[in-house]
Protein backbone atom coordinates (compact mmCIF):
# COMPACT_ATOMS: atom_id res chain seq x y z
CA UNK A 1 0.00 0.00 0.00
CA UNK A 2 2.87 2.64 1.06
CA UNK A 3 4.72 1.80 -1.92
CA UNK A 4 1.81 2.71 -4.11
CA UNK A 5 0.95 6.08 -2.71
CA UNK A 6 5.20 6.61 -3.15
CA UNK A 7 4.45 5.69 -6.69
CA UNK A 8 1.26 7.59 -7.23
CA UNK A 9 1.86 10.55 -5.02
CA UNK A 10 5.64 11.32 -4.43
CA UNK A 11 5.37 14.35 -2.93
CA UNK A 12 2.23 12.72 -0.27
CA UNK A 13 5.38 12.47 3.06
CA UNK A 14 5.45 16.06 2.88
CA UNK A 15 1.83 16.67 3.65
CA UNK A 16 2.25 14.98 7.08
CA UNK A 17 3.30 17.18 9.69
CA UNK A 18 3.94 15.99 13.65
CA UNK A 19 2.48 17.93 16.12
CA UNK A 20 2.99 17.40 19.83
CA UNK A 21 0.20 16.77 21.70
CA UNK A 22 -0.50 15.38 25.53
CA UNK A 23 -4.50 14.08 26.05
CA UNK A 24 -4.19 14.59 29.46
CA UNK A 25 -3.98 18.14 29.36
CA UNK A 26 -6.14 20.76 28.66
CA UNK A 27 -6.94 21.81 24.78
CA UNK A 28 -4.59 18.45 24.24
CA UNK A 29 -1.21 19.84 25.30
CA UNK A 30 -1.60 22.09 21.54
CA UNK A 31 0.40 25.40 21.19
CA UNK A 32 -1.22 27.59 20.66
CA UNK A 33 0.83 28.36 17.61
CA UNK A 34 -0.44 24.53 16.36
CA UNK A 35 -4.18 25.20 17.29
CA UNK A 36 -4.15 28.24 14.86
CA UNK A 37 -2.89 26.43 11.71
CA UNK A 38 -5.32 23.57 12.77
CA UNK A 39 -8.45 25.65 12.91
CA UNK A 40 -7.27 26.85 9.92
CA UNK A 41 -5.82 24.07 7.36
CA UNK A 42 -7.06 20.72 8.27
CA UNK A 43 -10.33 19.05 6.77
CA UNK A 44 -10.35 15.64 8.03
CA UNK A 45 -9.40 14.55 11.55
CA UNK A 46 -8.83 10.69 12.44
CA UNK A 47 -9.00 10.15 15.83
CA UNK A 48 -7.12 6.80 17.18
CA UNK A 49 -5.30 7.82 20.38
CA UNK A 50 -6.64 6.07 23.48
CA UNK A 51 -5.97 3.82 26.11
CA UNK A 52 -6.51 0.45 25.28
CA UNK A 53 -5.24 -1.07 28.50
CA UNK A 54 -8.19 -3.21 29.79
CA UNK A 55 -7.08 -2.79 33.47
CA UNK A 56 -6.60 0.81 33.52
CA UNK A 57 -8.83 3.46 35.86
CA UNK A 58 -12.06 4.58 35.50
CA UNK A 59 -10.45 7.89 36.04
CA UNK A 60 -7.94 7.32 33.50
CA UNK A 61 -9.66 5.73 30.85
CA UNK A 62 -12.45 8.42 31.20
CA UNK A 63 -9.61 11.18 30.76
CA UNK A 64 -8.19 9.65 27.54
CA UNK A 65 -10.81 7.76 25.56
CA UNK A 66 -13.95 9.65 26.34
CA UNK A 67 -13.03 13.89 27.79
CA UNK A 68 -10.69 14.05 25.37
CA UNK A 69 -12.42 12.78 22.92
CA UNK A 70 -14.65 15.64 23.60
CA UNK A 71 -12.04 18.16 23.56
CA UNK A 72 -10.92 17.08 19.90
CA UNK A 73 -14.67 17.03 19.01
CA UNK A 74 -14.76 20.81 20.62
CA UNK A 75 -11.39 21.79 18.35
CA UNK A 76 -12.89 20.41 15.46
CA UNK A 77 -15.76 22.35 15.79
CA UNK A 78 -13.54 25.38 14.78
CA UNK A 79 -11.64 23.64 12.10
CA UNK A 80 -12.89 26.06 9.22
CA UNK A 81 -12.19 23.75 6.69
CA UNK A 82 -13.52 20.68 8.53
CA UNK A 83 -15.43 18.17 6.54
CA UNK A 84 -15.13 14.68 8.34
CA UNK A 85 -14.14 13.37 12.02
CA UNK A 86 -13.49 10.05 11.85
CA UNK A 87 -13.17 8.59 15.27
CA UNK A 88 -11.64 4.86 16.01
CA UNK A 89 -13.70 3.82 18.80
CA UNK A 90 -13.41 -0.45 19.31
CA UNK A 91 -15.35 -3.26 18.94
CA UNK A 92 -16.60 -4.32 22.37
CA UNK A 93 -19.14 -1.16 22.04
CA UNK A 94 -22.63 -1.78 22.32
CA UNK A 95 -21.74 -5.67 22.47
CA UNK A 96 -25.07 -6.54 24.41
CA UNK A 97 -27.47 -5.96 21.46
CA UNK A 98 -27.87 -9.11 18.99
CA UNK A 99 -27.87 -6.57 16.17
CA UNK A 100 -25.74 -3.32 15.85
CA UNK A 101 -26.72 -0.63 13.14
CA UNK A 102 -24.79 2.53 12.32
CA UNK A 103 -26.48 4.70 14.18
CA UNK A 104 -25.51 6.54 17.97
CA UNK A 105 -27.32 4.71 20.73
CA UNK A 106 -28.19 6.55 23.87
CA UNK A 107 -25.54 5.67 26.53
CA UNK A 108 -26.44 3.40 29.18
CA UNK A 109 -25.06 6.37 31.72
CA UNK A 110 -25.02 9.84 30.97
CA UNK A 111 -21.57 10.64 30.12
CA UNK A 112 -21.58 14.00 32.05
CA UNK A 113 -22.86 12.13 35.29
CA UNK A 114 -20.03 9.86 34.85
CA UNK A 115 -17.78 12.55 34.23
CA UNK A 116 -18.66 14.88 37.25
CA UNK A 117 -18.36 11.79 39.21
CA UNK A 118 -14.82 11.47 38.62
CA UNK A 119 -14.39 15.54 39.22
C1 LIG B 1 -11.33 -11.01 9.74
C2 LIG B 1 -11.73 -12.05 10.69
C3 LIG B 1 -11.81 -11.48 12.07
C4 LIG B 1 -12.20 -12.60 12.96
C5 LIG B 1 -12.32 -12.00 14.28
C6 LIG B 1 -12.55 -13.07 15.22
C7 LIG B 1 -12.76 -12.81 16.42
C8 LIG B 1 -12.74 -11.42 16.83
C9 LIG B 1 -12.42 -11.34 18.28
C10 LIG B 1 -12.08 -10.27 18.75
C11 LIG B 1 -11.98 -9.06 17.91
C12 LIG B 1 -11.17 -8.11 18.63
C13 LIG B 1 -10.97 -6.88 17.80
C14 LIG B 1 -10.09 -6.02 18.60
C15 LIG B 1 -10.27 -4.63 18.25
C16 LIG B 1 -10.62 -3.85 19.47
C17 LIG B 1 -9.69 -2.73 19.67
C18 LIG B 1 -9.15 -2.62 21.02
O1 LIG B 1 -8.86 -1.57 21.45
S1 LIG B 1 -8.93 -4.03 21.90
C19 LIG B 1 -7.84 -3.55 23.21
C20 LIG B 1 -6.67 -4.33 23.03
N1 LIG B 1 -5.89 -4.17 24.21
C21 LIG B 1 -4.97 -5.04 24.49
O2 LIG B 1 -4.79 -6.03 23.82
C22 LIG B 1 -4.14 -4.74 25.73
C23 LIG B 1 -4.23 -5.88 26.62
N2 LIG B 1 -3.32 -5.68 27.72
C24 LIG B 1 -3.66 -5.11 28.88
O3 LIG B 1 -4.74 -4.56 29.05
C25 LIG B 1 -2.65 -5.21 30.00
O4 LIG B 1 -1.36 -5.37 29.46
C26 LIG B 1 -2.96 -6.45 30.88
C27 LIG B 1 -3.15 -7.73 30.07
C28 LIG B 1 -4.27 -6.14 31.67
C29 LIG B 1 -1.82 -6.67 31.87
O5 LIG B 1 -1.46 -5.44 32.49
P1 LIG B 1 -0.24 -5.41 33.56
O6 LIG B 1 -0.10 -3.95 33.96
O7 LIG B 1 -0.46 -6.42 34.61
O8 LIG B 1 1.04 -5.86 32.74
P2 LIG B 1 1.73 -5.28 31.44
O9 LIG B 1 0.86 -4.37 30.68
O10 LIG B 1 3.06 -4.74 31.86
O11 LIG B 1 1.93 -6.60 30.57
C30 LIG B 1 2.57 -7.78 31.12
C31 LIG B 1 3.14 -8.58 29.97
O12 LIG B 1 2.08 -9.03 29.07
C32 LIG B 1 2.31 -8.55 27.75
N3 LIG B 1 1.05 -8.25 27.08
C33 LIG B 1 0.16 -7.31 27.44
N4 LIG B 1 -0.86 -7.30 26.61
C34 LIG B 1 -0.64 -8.27 25.69
C35 LIG B 1 -1.31 -8.75 24.57
N5 LIG B 1 -2.49 -8.24 24.19
N6 LIG B 1 -0.76 -9.74 23.87
C36 LIG B 1 0.44 -10.27 24.23
N7 LIG B 1 1.14 -9.86 25.29
C37 LIG B 1 0.62 -8.88 26.02
C38 LIG B 1 3.18 -7.31 27.94
O13 LIG B 1 3.89 -7.01 26.76
C39 LIG B 1 4.08 -7.74 29.09
O14 LIG B 1 5.06 -8.60 28.60
P3 LIG B 1 6.55 -8.56 29.18
O15 LIG B 1 6.44 -8.87 30.64
O16 LIG B 1 7.29 -9.60 28.40
O17 LIG B 1 7.05 -7.17 28.93
N1 LIG C 1 -5.64 -2.03 16.73
C1 LIG C 1 -6.82 -2.50 16.38
O1 LIG C 1 -6.98 -3.57 15.77
C2 LIG C 1 -8.05 -1.69 16.64
C3 LIG C 1 -8.01 -0.51 17.39
N2 LIG C 1 -9.17 0.17 17.64
C4 LIG C 1 -9.16 1.41 18.42
O2 LIG C 1 -8.20 2.33 17.92
C5 LIG C 1 -7.70 3.12 18.97
C6 LIG C 1 -6.19 3.01 19.00
O3 LIG C 1 -5.82 1.66 19.10
P1 LIG C 1 -4.33 1.17 18.74
O4 LIG C 1 -3.81 1.99 17.63
O5 LIG C 1 -4.37 -0.28 18.61
O6 LIG C 1 -3.60 1.57 20.10
P2 LIG C 1 -2.09 1.95 20.38
O7 LIG C 1 -1.88 1.82 21.86
O8 LIG C 1 -1.17 1.25 19.45
O9 LIG C 1 -2.04 3.49 19.98
C7 LIG C 1 -2.63 4.45 20.80
C8 LIG C 1 -2.19 5.81 20.30
O10 LIG C 1 -2.73 6.78 21.21
C9 LIG C 1 -1.70 7.66 21.58
N3 LIG C 1 -1.87 8.08 22.96
C10 LIG C 1 -2.06 7.30 24.05
N4 LIG C 1 -2.12 8.04 25.16
C11 LIG C 1 -1.92 9.32 24.77
C12 LIG C 1 -1.87 10.55 25.46
N5 LIG C 1 -2.02 10.62 26.80
N6 LIG C 1 -1.69 11.68 24.75
C13 LIG C 1 -1.52 11.63 23.41
N7 LIG C 1 -1.59 10.49 22.70
C14 LIG C 1 -1.77 9.36 23.37
C15 LIG C 1 -0.40 6.88 21.46
O11 LIG C 1 0.64 7.77 21.22
P3 LIG C 1 2.15 7.38 21.57
O12 LIG C 1 2.50 6.22 20.76
O13 LIG C 1 2.90 8.63 21.23
O14 LIG C 1 2.12 7.09 23.04
C16 LIG C 1 -0.68 5.99 20.25
O15 LIG C 1 -0.33 6.63 19.06
C17 LIG C 1 -8.35 2.61 20.26
O16 LIG C 1 -9.48 3.42 20.55
C18 LIG C 1 -8.77 1.19 19.88
O17 LIG C 1 -9.85 0.76 20.67
C19 LIG C 1 -10.36 -0.25 17.12
C20 LIG C 1 -10.44 -1.38 16.39
C21 LIG C 1 -9.29 -2.19 16.07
Amino acid sequence: MFDRLRDEQPGCAEKVIAISSELTQPELGLTKEDQDKSMESIDIVFHGAATIRFNESLRDAMQLNVIATRQLLHLAQKMKKLEVFVHVSTAYANRDRKNTEEIVYPPPVDPRKLIESLE
